[in-house]
């Protein structure tokens, strides 16, 4: 049957050790952990999970060793001045103040990230981390051609939505500003000396980079300094709003909001493409933000500038940018009398919590694994409201997950991605360096719906420690150039950059012992990796907590390790009951009826690629890849919102 033929394909060395019949018996969960697990090394399935982790917020303290105070969490609400709120408003604001009342800056835009564990700088304020013994830590870029290598293994069960879902979330609730020294020559080579304010990611010599006019420095991030603001350890800026409040389709400031909108019918602005499909709409000067040269070419605007950086990007954006659209359509028949700004605040409200229910309903189970999802409250319920908002839990986010957690997703990432057609052939396949800031492709012939159905069908890659060598050899390579960046160098330097301390108090956190040697370690991570880490580095207590992140055992039905999966557990358990207007909440003022509630219930993800493509069948479970037990239905079988329960007598 077609389960097994999926582990022929992907796992042929399993396959010899295992009686192909035994197969059958088990569920599908059991058979991706146990292929997971044979692929990342062997592991020892009695002590697999002997360790079920909670979320530290969960924890008592004496199991979550290390995690900051109230007091220190709320240091940086200093920097800010606070904004007037009314209590009584029934929607977000757009820059996310005022979502909490006693600390309205929580989550608001150009505010600064929390944390979750005091940072580590070598100076105590603001310089990187240093080894134990004063020196240096190793290079990223070694560490990066070292253990981070681009292994091609395409995962059994996810596809490729679930990265562009994931990066969709990163962007909502993440942009770094940079400090503005320039890092890198005008010639593209490394400077001798790097500029202060630069990540120090210099070429080894044995590196075939070396002697190349190359640079893979970049920026450090503005941080509370930059501000005037005086709190040590600094905190790193945010220039979007820390809600998952698809700030990314509406933007994360009232001016960028404003020329987002028609002011006609609520409806947001759009370009129509050749055979009358919504587009978002082009920026004026296509020239600056995309790799084109004219700026007539199609280079989208939006609520987050980082939209044109690949055509799937695009897509997922424009998606919504449609879903929005539908939806005011819909509501001004049903509510003829609502003005343009109720119309465009509702259909605002409906996508926010269409899109909240999809990421915990739907997406951060398949990553962090169902059981633990449930077991911290994850999972969204099937009745009734959910009344836990706790005004108390800072959702600003988290830099430990932003710097690292989430960004391990980036092993996900394809280098070649496929546009489909309704039969699911292949009919072309890109490769990702080639189209960086350059979207508008996805405007050409009917390649909107291609991408859709590449990002429903072609797997993703399997979140290991191997990256595609598209962002880790040719992130952002423009047209006339062969080489680019090396994005997981950025990401351990990012870390570096954020002040995260080392792996070793992240398993404190996350409530593992205390690692007094390398050997430690092998309590997550396979004996050939720690030997590889201890390589690297000098001292147990120097590794990087992404890297050593990155090597852990994933956890049963996770596609992460114990800390990963703790500090993203963590993240998005802030966002839901630290969100006051998180959808499921019901004694709020801006709280949905219980009748409109149940409508948002029966969004999925494949109901909303329905909505908003021409795709004619898609998969239930949207983010795995069609099979038997996952097979294509049409479009006109799955149910769409009913929208009745928003009229207005
Ligand atoms: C083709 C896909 C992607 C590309 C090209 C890409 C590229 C990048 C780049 C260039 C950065 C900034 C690096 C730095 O200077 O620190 C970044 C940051 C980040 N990425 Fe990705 N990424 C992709 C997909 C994803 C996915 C799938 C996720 C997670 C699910 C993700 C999560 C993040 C996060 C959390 C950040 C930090 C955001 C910030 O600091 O502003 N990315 N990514
Ligand atoms: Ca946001």
């Amino acid at each position: 049957d077609n389960e097994e033929n999926t582990l022929d394909a992907d796992f042929n060395s399993p396959r010899k050790t295992r009686c192909p019949h035994s197969i059958k018996t088990l569920n599908s969960n059991n058979i991706i952990q146990q292929s997971q697990q044979t692929q990342n090394d062997a592991v020892d399935e009695s002590d697999f999970d002997r360790n079920p982790a909670k979320i530290p917020s969960l924890m008592d303290e004496s199991t979550s060793i290390g995690r900051l105070q109230p007091s220190d969490i709320d240091l940086a609400d200093r920097c800010f001045p606070k904004p007037n709120c009314n209590p009584s408003a029934r929607f977000r604001t757009i820059d996310g103040g005022c979502n909490n009342l006693i600390f309205p800056v929580w989550g608001q835009i150009n505010g600064a990230n929390s944390r979750i564990i005091q940072a580590s700088y070598s100076d105590g304020n603001r310089q990187p981390r240093k080894a134990v013994s004063g020196r240096e830590l190793p290079n990223a870029r070694h560490i990066r051609r070292t253990i981070f290598q681009d292994i091609d293994k395409p995962t059994i069960k996810h596809n490729l939505f679930i990265m562009q879902f994931g990066q969709m979330i990163a962007h909502d609730t993440e942009l770094t500003v940079s400090k503005t020294s320039k890092c890198c020559n005008s010639d593209g080579s490394t400077p001798k000396n790097l500029p202060k304010d630069c990540l120090q990611i210099t070429i080894p010599r044995d590196d075939p980079a070396a002697g190349k006019k190359r640079c893979f420095s970049s920026p450090r991030a503005a941080d509370t300094s930059d501000l005037g603001c005086s709190i040590k350890p600094v905190r790193q800026q945010i220039a979007v709003t820390s809600f998952i409040d698809a700030s990314l389709v509406y933007g994360s400031d009232n001016n960028t909001a404003n020329s987002l909108r028609r002011f006609i019918n609520g409806k947001l602005r759009k370009q129509v493409g050749s055979k009358g499909n919504s587009f978002l709409p082009n920026v004026k000067k296509a020239s600056k933000v995309c790799n084109v040269l004219s700026d007539t070419t199609v280079c989208y605007a939006s609520g987050d500038e980082r939209v044109n950086q690949h055509p799937d990007m695009a897509v997922q954006t424009i998606s919504l940018l449609r879903l929005h659209n539908t939806l005011c359509d819909e509501l001004v028949r049903i509510n003829p009398s609502w003005d343009d700004e109720r119309l465009y605040q509702e259909a605002r409200k409906i996508v926010i919590g269409m899109y909240q229910h999809v990421t915990y309903n739907e997406f951060l189970p398949e990553i962090i694994g169902k059981d633990y999802a449930r077991v911290n409250n994850l999972l969204p319920l099937k009745e009734g409201f959910n009344n836990n908002y706790n005004e108390f839990l800072n959702p600003t986010t988290l830099a430990s997950f932003t710097a690292a957690a989430f960004r391990s997703l980036h092993s996900y990432i394809q280098g070649f991605i496929e546009l489909m057609n309704e039969a699911r052939r292949v009919t072309s396949r890109i490769r990702l360096s080639d189209f960086y800031f350059k979207t508008d492709i996805v405007q050409r012939n009917d390649n909107f719906d291609a991408f859709t159905r590449g990002l429903l069908t072609q797997r993703a890659q399997e979140q290991d420690q191997f990256f595609t060598e598209e962002v880790s050899e040719f992130l952002f390579r423009v047209p006339n150039k062969t080489e680019g960046l090396d994005l997981v160098s950025l990401d351990l330097e990012r870390g570096r950059d954020f002040g995260l301390p080392s792996y070793n108090k992240f398993r404190q956190l996350c409530g593992l012992n205390e690692a007094k040697t390398f050997d430690d370690l092998t309590d997550q991570i396979s004996k050939k990796n720690v030997d590889a880490l201890s390589k690297l580095y000098e001292h147990v207590e120097d590794v990087d907590y992404y890297a050593a992140g990155l090597l852990e055992k994933r956890k049963p039905g996770s596609i992460l390790g114990h800390t990963f999966q703790c500090i993203i557990g963590e993240m998005f358990f802030r966002w839901k009951f630290g969100d006051r207007f998180f959808y499921e909440f019901g004694n709020q003022p801006g709280s949905f009826s219980l009748d409109q509630l149940q409508e948002i219930r029966k969004t999925t993800l494949a109901q909303i690629v329905c909505m908003t493509s021409d795709i004619q069948n898609t998969q239930r479970k949207a983010f795995n890849i069609p099979s038997n037990t996952n097979p294509l239905v049409s479009c006109g079988s799955i149910a769409k919102i009913n929208l009745n329960a928003w009229r207005e007598s």
